[in-house]
């Protein structure tokens, strides 16, 4: 369900006036009835590697898309050289309707809003329970962007070998947020069911701050044989920073993992306001109280006295506010 505004990449692709007069874009422009199906694994420098059947083809977007942008969980139609061999390009000739965008706004390091992942379905919110310590607002904003882009939200509370994963449970717990805990030794050791359990038959984009166990938990996870060539280029040893992030199989087609860089920020400056009290499920009904159109930042706000009246912890109306006020910054403080 897409619950938001049409996004300008979205668009469909603009037909431009044809100043010549004389080749009719439309009837002349192939229409690619034999195109083969494929879904997006990871996108690098404007090259696409695309899952067609089970091979990994190289591609890049054909000039009709356009600006139109094909990323990470796209379902996509491609004509050309299917084979897979090596130095064959393919061509994208259409992006299929998403079901689902995840969003990250622009920061320093991409002057753009981007879709980073299309048709996920589920977003794992990796955090350590220490080293790095976990970073309460950065939860926050991942679940704000959970929620906007319809993404069921699971937490992921990493190194559990190092802390207890009780303080962080004890604010969460609330939320109903599905969670699941994990710690090395276990991942290596194969003990990996209440995770796979959670990712079974799902797309989950995972993201998490840089340290937080992300790789070592992705890689107990994914068939590392299958996928060789986009595996080895983007997960090995040389894994340059891409910018792009990387679908990775389940085994026994128990669904995909999608990897992102590491998210030092979620900027959400891209989210209307009003929609970011969703992600704050237990400070919701103290809403009813408020103004219309109140921002839940202003002095008429009726959460601070019904916070007050206990119903909620303050400190989660206090990462409410910090969030709403430092929406369009970068930093996940
Ligand atoms: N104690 C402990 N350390 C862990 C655990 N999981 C991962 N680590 C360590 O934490 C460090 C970071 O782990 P990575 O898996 O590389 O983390 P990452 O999130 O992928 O980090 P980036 O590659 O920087 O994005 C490594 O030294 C891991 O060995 C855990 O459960 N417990
Ligand atoms: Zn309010």
């Amino acid at each position: 369900m897409r619950r938001y505004g049409k996004n300008p990449d979205e668009d469909d692709v603009r037909v431009r006036p044809n100043p010549k007069g004389n080749r009719p874009r439309s009837s002349n422009r192939p229409k690619h009835e034999d195109a083969a199906e494929g879904m997006v694994l990871t996108v690098d420098r404007g090259r696409l590697t695309v899952l067609v059947g089970d091979r990994e083809v190289t591609a890049v977007k054909a000039r009709e898309l356009g600006r139109k942008s094909a990323v990470v969980g796209d379902r996509v139609a491609v004509v050309g050289d299917l084979s897979g061999a090596k130095d064959t390009l393919a061509r994208v000739v259409r992006v299929e309707e998403r079901s689902s965008a995840l969003r990250r706004t622009a920061d320093d390091t991409d002057p753009f809003e981007r879709v980073v992942v299309a048709n996920a379905d589920q977003l794992a919110v990796v955090t350590a329970l220490a080293d790095p310590e976990p970073r309460p607002r950065l939860i926050d904003r991942c679940l704000v962007a959970a929620y906007d882009a319809g993404l069921d939200p699971l937490l992921v509370l990493t190194k559990s070998d190092l802390a207890s994963p009780e303080p962080l449970l004890e604010t969460y717990g609330m939320l109903d947020l599905a969670y699941v805990v994990t710690r090395k030794e276990d991942l290596e050791a194969g003990e990996i069911d209440a995770i796979r359990d959670r990712l079974s038959g799902r797309v989950t984009a995972f993201v998490g701050h840089s340290g937080v166990g992300k790789t070592t938990l992705v890689n107990s996870l994914v068939e590392r044989q299958r996928l060789t060539g986009v595996v080895n280029a983007v997960t090995g040893r040389g894994r340059h920073t891409t910018v792009s992030a990387l679908a990775l199989p389940l085994p026994d087609d128990a669904g995909w993992v999608i990897d992102t860089p590491g998210v030092r920020s979620f900027g959400l400056a891209h989210i209307d306001p009003s929609r970011v009290i969703h992600a704050f499920p237990d400070l919701e009904p103290g809403t009813a109280g408020c103004p219309r159109a109140c921002s839940h930042d202003e002095p008429d706000c009726a959460l601070d006295a019904w916070v007050a009246e206990g119903h909620a912890e303050p400190a989660r109306l206090d990462s409410l506010r910090r969030l709403l006020s430092t929406r369009d910054r970068k930093e996940g403080d």
